[in-house]
């Protein structure tokens, strides 16, 4: 979008570009699917639903179901006995004597009914044990399978945005489930009412169908109204969410503080909102029509019943003891079916994020990382043959093929401009992603046909972006994998980067939480989370260790000491390093230099210093200062 100048003279900056996800992979419910399809995912979403909280807790969806039974057979039980007793409570001449004869009925229809509310106390008590746990196990399944996707997932054309819906999605698992144990006690109550309501007379069931259906059929319309818009803005919240993190952090706080940056992004913000807000306010006037017209037939079809019954009594079809039985009958008719209506509406839009969840799912759990079972062992040497990468929808590969071998011992230095490919390639090596064409071999082991974690187990790597991850030191340092029973090694590995004496002096030392948002929580500034970073992948004791701008933020004494470090520990492992700091790269044993997806040179620092090719020039640009 141009910029706009202001008349005033100021100009103004720019709109965020409407994003609107179009994807082919995703089909667009919405606008493919019927009513009758759609409501045809209830049973699917409810059948999934069910295995997911059967998985978790047997014991208590059974109870829920057992529980839903008796309250069925305690309403049918009720109704039949108060049935029982009209006739005398009616029929006697005194009203004492008609209690008398009708208290045997009514002592059963109140037991029925209490019996029924009991099944019914009992069924909420093991629902609410059951919803905090289908709730977990919906959520643990995505973070779980979003955690072993392959890379190459995300850049999957909407991929992030489906991933946005699907988490809406598995919070209405919940929902679902709350939802069909309310709708499956309604529908029992209705079939216990419903029969004893036909006995009586068949057309007050007609009738009463009437009356409800049209209010569910309200409720279903509105969820399609509500979940389209949930659709169409779903691109919009995802953009929002992302940015409402980069508001909020305080990494970046001093960023946007400084650069007076917070009008911008209010206005920014402001935008998104009305984007989601505009479409949720364009749907009102629509549920305003929808609900206004169902309620109006149900209010109808309600005046028809109610007719019925008294022209049924006037026209001496009906005795006045009937009609009152099916007053009864027809209130917990009425009230059931209500409720299976409203709740069957509930579902049905529950049904629609579900449906993303379930979708969700299944897209990831193609995309997981499956590739052989191969388990290499720590590589004594690494060869790419003709190792080629494309990211999808670029023309231009980010790496042409490649032929390299790298030897245990080594100490490889990996250079090159901005875009050059080198953390592509990086990527290669450790097998985070396949070539696109070509391979990769760890000593015999082709990586495409290898077990990623067996893989990814003699790998340490200080990528670009580290974790600043919010654990304690010791967690930040081991990830959760000690290799011995106490922290002698990790307080080496704190060493080997000069963190030992900053941990000592944190409150809790190594059990430090390190996250300053967090109570209790403590921060490290952006060398000392680098200097974490690198001792994590020393800690490892890799077979591959690979660090790629690992002291870009650190001081020249840090700086000296990670690389005397990798020196030291050079022997027994493959050596990685990438950086733009090449007066660093002195100390390698060979120097490869990039240049747009391709090698350039390769050699010793004096070789590549003395071709006066490409690295030559880069480092008498470094020097020239
Ligand atoms: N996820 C991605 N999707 C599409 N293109 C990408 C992706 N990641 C990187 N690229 C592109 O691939 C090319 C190589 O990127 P790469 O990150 O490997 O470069 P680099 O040498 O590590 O750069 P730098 O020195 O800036 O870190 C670049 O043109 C980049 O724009």
């Amino acid at each position: 979008m141009p910029r706009q100048e202001g008349r005033a003279g100021a100009p103004r900056p720019s709109a965020p570009p409407e994003l609107g996800y179009t994807g082919r992979a995703h089909s667009r419910a919405m606008e493919d699917t019927s009513l009758v399809d759609m409501a045809r995912r209830i049973p699917a979403a409810l059948g999934a639903t069910f295995r997911l909280a059967w998985s978790v807790d047997r014991r208590m969806v059974a109870t829920v179901l057992v529980c839903q039974v008796l309250s069925g057979i305690g309403t049918a039980v009720m109704l039949a006995a108060v049935a029982d007793a009209m006739g005398p409570l009616f029929g006697a001449t005194h009203p004492a004597a008609g209690l008398r004869e009708a208290g045997p009925s009514l002592l059963v229809a109140g037991v029925a009914l209490g019996a029924g509310s009991g099944a019914w106390i009992v069924a909420d008590w093991a629902t609410r044990r059951l919803n905090p746990q289908v709730a977990s196990a919906a959520d643990l399944a995505m973070v779980d399978l979003l955690m072993r996707v392959e890379l190459s997932a995300y850049d999957e054309e909407g991929f992030t945005d489906r991933s946005q819906a699907a988490e809406t999605g598995a919070l209405r698992a919940v929902d679902l489930a709350e939802d069909a144990k309310n709708m499956t006690n309604g529908l029992v109550q209705l079939v216990s009412a419903a029969s004893v309501l036909t006995v009586l007379h068949p057309l007050l069931l007609g009738v009463l169908l009437l009356s409800v259906v049209p209010r569910g059929m309200g409720g279903v319309i509105s969820a399609r109204i509500d979940y389209r818009v949930f659709d169409a803005s779903v691109s919009a919240r995802n953009t929002r969410g992302m940015m409402r993190w980069f508001l909020t952090t305080p990494t970046l706080a001093d960023e946007l503080r400084a650069n007076t940056m917070r009008p911008y992004l209010h206005f920014w913000y402001r935008t998104m909102c009305d984007r989601v807000e505009g479409r949720a306010l364009a749907a009102a006037p629509l549920h305003l029509r929808v609900n206004t017209f169902a309620a109006s037939l149900s209010g109808v079809f309600t005046v028809g019943m109610w007719g019925s019954l008294a022209a049924l009594v006037v026209s001496d079809r009906m005795t006045l003891a009937l009609a009152g039985t099916a007053i009864v009958a027809s209130q917990t008719a009425g009230r059931s079916l209500n409720s299976v209506i409203r709740y069957g509406a509930a579902m049905f839009h529950h049904a629609l994020y579900l449906d993303d969840y379930h979708r969700f799912l299944g897209r990831a759990g193609e995309l997981t990382t499956r590739r052989g079972g191969a388990k290499p062992e720590a590589p004594a040497e690494i060869r790419l043959t003709g190792a080629a990468f494309s990211y999808p929808e670029k023309r231009t590969p980010a790496l042409h093929p490649v032929s390299l071998t790298l030897r245990r011992g080594e100490v490889v230095a990996l250079v090159g401009e901005n875009g050059a490919g080198k953390s592509t390639l990086v990527r290669l090596l450790t097998g985070l992603t396949l070539p696109t064409a070509g391979s990769v071999h760890w000593d015999d082991t082709d990586l495409a046909t290898a077990d990623a974690e067996s893989v990814w187990r003699h790998v340490g790597l200080v990528p670009q972006q580290n974790g600043h991850w919010p654990l304690a030191a010791r967690e930040n340092i081991d990830l959760g994998q000690p290799r011995t029973h106490g922290d002698d090694l990790v307080w080496q590995a704190a060493e080997q980067v000069g963190m030992d004496e900053v941990i000592r002096e944190l409150p809790a030392g190594l059990d430090t939480l390190l996250a300053r948002s967090l109570w209790g929580g403590h921060e490290l500034s952006g060398g000392q989370w680098q200097r974490l970073a690198c001792a994590r992948a020393m800690y490892r004791s890799p077979g591959l260790l690979i660090l790629d701008e690992p002291t870009s933020e650190m001081d020249a004494r840090g700086e000296h000491r990670i690389f005397s470090e990798l020196r030291g520990m050079a022997r027994d492992r493959i050596t990685l390093v990438v950086t733009h700091r090449l007066d660093n790269v002195k100390m390698a044993d060979r120097i490869i230099v990039l240049d747009k997806g391709s090698i350039r040179e390769e050699g010793t620092f004096g070789q590549l210093t003395d071709a006066g090719g490409l690295f030559a020039e880069l480092y008498a640009l470094s020097q020239d200062r």
